[in-house]
């Protein structure tokens, strides 16, 4: 497979791209759905920001340096990544803290309803979120299967909070025909775009989506905590009101008022003082995807994943795939179950093979088509299936669970 592995990179359009990131040596990462690489690019930038920028410049740079409005500019620059105008998107907080107001938000622009929908085993933090409105009496939680989602949309529901690729199984939601089906009912909706901004295409506005957030240092390659974006419709602009009223979402911050008034746009989504040092990193991912462009990601990242099955049919491993078998079906991950999904990944990693375990049972295994080759995913599949064939998973060191997997 190492030959044919090694002619796919050859015609790969994507093939430089790897030379732009700082990977280790000896290591096949497909993890950067949980962490994004870094890319050679952001050290320098850092470095220029830290120095010239804040060194240099200090408070001056908020102005000469357009501090205070890096979180739309890095907005705007995600913004053709998820099919949204770049004044509907706004980088800021992190995913758990943009759901929260985001909710909130739509929760008051639906009066009479409380319901907000969403599926069991949704992404924790998104489920936490509507508990933690539901605890303050402002939501109540609904939580229906993903097959009888549509038929559970009546006329309680406020909102339909649903992750787009599931971070568990890679699932992929229809989001036209869900966003369809939740507006004929009466519903809101908010996608959370955390596994696919950066990795497969979303039509946010094709698909006549009201809001949606996502991470910034998966797929995006931002840095670990890297800032969040929220989006919201243009049309609902005027009627956002969410709870976090902070100064920077002000209408006018430097007037000091007593009295809030929001900012026109997005920009109400603002809570505190962005955070320049992530907001910088994470513009250097986001150039770099939209450079490389969604449509080539995407199709790089179904190859790869494909590919891999094949390296692994080849080597006559049989995994029980848990992530749907149509690549276009799921995002840019495969995820299969097994008992000791945890010992084999830990024994992976310890080959060198950077992938992750999802409990109870599920390794799982993130294709980033901006720096993943088809001869890493060649080496990883003869690895796992030398895991596998070895038994080398049984040894005790690979039991031991760490606090973070
Ligand atoms: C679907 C989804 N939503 C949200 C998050 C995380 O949100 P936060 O960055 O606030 O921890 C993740 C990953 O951690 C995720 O996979
Ligand atoms: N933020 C993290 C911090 C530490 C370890 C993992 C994460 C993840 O992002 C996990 C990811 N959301 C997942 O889909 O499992």
């Amino acid at each position: 497979m190492l030959a044919e592995a090694r002619a796919r990179d050859a015609a790969d359009p994507l093939r430089d791209y790897r030379a732009r990131f700082d990977l280790p040596q000896g290591v096949i990462y497909l993890d950067g759905n949980s962490l994004g690489a870094l890319p050679k690019a952001t050290a320098g930038r850092m470095a220029q920001v830290i120095r010239g920028e804040w060194g240099e410049g200090l408070i001056r740079s908020w102005n000469s340096a357009d501090w205070i409005g890096m979180p739309q500019r890095v907005g705007g620059k995600i913004a053709p990544l998820i099919g949204a105008a770049p004044d509907e998107v706004i980088a800021c907080d992190s995913t758990s803290v943009n759901l929260f107001k985001l909710i909130a938000a739509a929760l008051r622009m639906q009066p009479g309803r409380k319901v907000v929908l969403s599926e069991p085993g949704n992404f924790p933090t998104d489920l936490y979120m509507i508990a933690g409105l539901e605890a303050q009496g402002l939501a109540e939680r609904r939580l229906v299967p993903r097959e009888r989602i549509a038929g559970a949309l009546d006329g309680d529901v406020a909102l339909l909070l649903l992750t787009h690729v599931h971070y568990k199984t890679g699932a992929v939601f229809d989001m036209a025909a869900l966003t369809r089906a939740a507006h004929e009912a009466g519903a809101l909706v908010l996608w959370d775009l955390s596994h696919s901004a950066g990795a497969i295409p979303v039509d946010l506005n094709g698909c006549g989506a009201d809001f949606a957030v996502g991470c910034g240092y998966k797929y995006l390659n931002g840095g670990p905590g890297a800032p969040a974006f929220a989006y919201a419709a243009r049309r609902h602009h005027e009627a956002l009101e969410q709870p976090l009223t902070g100064w920077m979402g002000h209408a006018a911050p430097f007037a000091f008022s007593d009295d809030y008034a929001p900012a026109a746009g997005v920009d109400r989504l603002l809570t505190g003082t962005p955070p320049i040092l992530g907001l910088a990193a994470l513009e250097v991912g986001i150039e770099l995807a939209a450079e490389i462009g969604i449509e080539r990601l995407a199709a790089k990242s179904r190859a790869l994943s494909e590919f891999f099955r094949t390296c692994l049919d080849r080597a006559g491993v049989e995994l029980d795939l848990v992530s749907p078998a149509d690549p276009e079906q799921r995002g840019s991950q495969l995820s299969f179950r097994h008992p000791e999904a945890y010992a084999i990944c830990q024994a992976l990693i310890a080959r060198g093979v950077i992938g992750d375990f999802r409990d109870p049972d599920i390794l799982r295994l993130g294709f980033a088509p901006a720096y993943v080759s088809f001869e890493d995913v060649a080496q990883a599949a003869q690895h796992l299936a030398e895991v596998l064939k070895t038994g080398e998973w049984q040894r005790e060191e690979f039991r031991e669970r760490a606090a973070v997997t």
